[in-house]
């Protein structure tokens, strides 16, 4: 894979994101199956997936600070979102000498 997509998504301590397919690549990408590789910086999340669209069913995994997700193959057309971010759980140093503001930043690669 050679990522030529960044997306960033910046959360405040209420922000969250719906559950949702990420289907913006390419037919053939998304026929390969091609991952999305997700990295989290700052406070952790309550990060849902699933094979349906049923938040109350989905399954729920807590990704800190330094976490990487990688979704590919298989699990390439999850539904997946963000339910809550937990404050004050980013590791110190991000706010103290990287002055990262309150929140989580979620940087996702992907080849188009
Ligand atoms: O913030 C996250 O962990 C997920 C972001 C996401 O699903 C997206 O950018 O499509
Ligand atoms: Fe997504």
């Amino acid at each position: 894979m050679s990522p030529n997509v960044c997306i960033v998504n910046f959360y405040n301590d209420s922000g969250r994101l719906g559950l949702h397919q990420d289907r913006d690549e390419s037919k053939e990408r998304l026929e390969k199956g091609l991952p999305v590789v997700s990295f989290s910086i700052g406070n952790s999340t309550e990060f849902l997936y699933s094979d349906v669209r049923d938040v109350d069913s989905a399954e729920k995994v807590i990704l800190e600070s330094g976490d990487v997700l990688i979704f590919g193959g298989k699990s390439r057309h999850i539904f997946h979102g963000v339910s809550c971010i937990k404050p004050k759980t980013a590791p110190q140093l991000l706010n103290d000498d990287a002055n990262l503001r309150p929140g989580r930043l979620n940087l996702t690669f992907r080849q188009y």
